[in-house]
């Protein structure tokens, strides 16, 4: 794997990161046919995620957007140790995360709770919500055993589900219902950061609706920091405060929220957000939707990943990989707005590059 080469302007000059990531590298092992087996060929590898570089605030929701295999997921889970990174780094705390093991990755496990898009499957069947709950609250120890009652009833309460869903099985649950007992399953371990891997896309739009003001409404009352993972960019701008973008397992560019709907500068970026359906003409972006195909994660362009469908595309592209650069209200990576670089005028295009405001 080579050496990440991304440079990067770390957080810790933003105040109050409770999460910050730099050079997050995850490659996957791709299958191998015989022959090429038999021939001697190296392995070829999935690269899922490539030097990622990501500041998450206390308190804020981070969006994480892209087209379907752009690694959303991936760095969920690798940001939850459900994967280990190749290289690169997660801090927590003024703890190195990749490395944690034991009891302090247990706690850290506590603190950054993720919520999977179907809890049906991380559910029990034959368990109660009672017994889902207490379970978690005795194994973890969050409170004496004469406590855990009055607890579930209180977690219960926080996910707008009545009292008498203690008794239930998670079959008794209709979709919506089933997240609430996933986020209160999460919650029960108290957790700094939640992690939502496309929480809602399986439920129904008016169901979807429900869940996400739930959420907006937990991270108010507790503090939450919150980490959305989704395709749907009316929601993501519904709840985020920052988004950010990735591309074939990079960050390409990340903004408060505003700023990347109003005036979105990566061209990918441009082109996602031109392409959303769900969202009003008005904040779309006026340039085109993106072209071509998303390129193979086995065989990733070489400099800015996105060159071989980017309408702005010059030399400097194809051997150079963009840095991810403060930008005003955010980050892109992209030659256009480095201001040591040059960009070339083309005839009726308006020169984007060295004009960072
Ligand atoms: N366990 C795995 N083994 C092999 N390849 C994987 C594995 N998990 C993910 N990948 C590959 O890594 C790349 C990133 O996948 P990932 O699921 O993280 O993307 P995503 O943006 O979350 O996509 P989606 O929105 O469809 O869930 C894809 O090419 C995917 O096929």
């Amino acid at each position: 794997m080579s050496a990440p080469t991304q440079t990067h302007t770390p957080s810790s000059t933003v105040p109050d990161t409770v999460l910050e990531v730099s050079g997050l590298t995850k490659t996957f092992p791709a299958g191998q046919s015989l022959l090429s087996r038999l021939r001697g060929q190296p392995r070829t590898v999935v690269q899922a995620l490539t030097d990622v570089h990501l500041s998450v605030r206390r308190g804020e929701t981070l969006g994480i957007v892209g087209e379907s295999g752009c690694g959303k997921s991936t760095l969920a889970r690798t940001l939850v140790r459900l994967y280990d990174a190749d290289s690169g780094s997660v801090r927590y705390g003024g703890a190195e995360v990749t490395t944690l093991a034991g009891a302090d990755l247990r706690a850290y496990n506590r603190s950054v709770q993720m919520i999977f898009q179907d809890p049906y499957s991380s559910l029990n069947p034959r368990m109660t919500v009672e017994q889902v709950l207490r379970e978690v609250l005795g194994v973890h120890k969050m409170r004496p055993p004469e406590q855990i009652g009055a607890r579930i009833q209180e977690l219960l309460s926080l996910v707008g589900l009545p009292p008498e869903a203690s008794g239930r099985l998670p079959h008794e649950f209709s979709g919506g219902q089933r997240q609430r007992i996933g986020i209160a399953r999460a919650l029960a371990l108290e957790p700094e950061i939640l992690i939502a891997d496309e929480l809602v896309s399986a439920l129904d739009v008016s169901v979807q609706a429900q869940v996400v003001n739930l959420l907006l409404e937990l991270q108010d009352r507790l503090g939450l920091t919150v980490l959305f993972v989704a395709h749907d960019l009316r929601l993501v701008r519904h709840l985020s405060h920052r988004v950010a973008v990735m591309y074939l397992g990079r960050v390409v560019e990340v903004a408060d929220t505003a700023t990347l709907f109003a005036a979105p500068r990566h061209p990918y970026t441009q082109g996602l957000l031109a392409a959303a359906p769900t969202l009003e003409p008005g904040t779309r972006s006026s340039e085109p939707a993106i072209s071509g195909e998303l390129p193979s994660p086995l065989n990733v362009p070489s400099g800015c990943a996105f060159r071989t469908r980017c309408p702005h595309a010059f030399d400097r592209c194809a051997t150079e990989r963009p840095a991810l650069l403060p930008a005003s209200g955010g980050e892109v990576a992209c030659h256009l707005y480095d201001p040591a670089g040059s960009v070339p005028e083309r005839p009726g295009q308006e020169r984007q590059g060295t004009v960072i405001p």
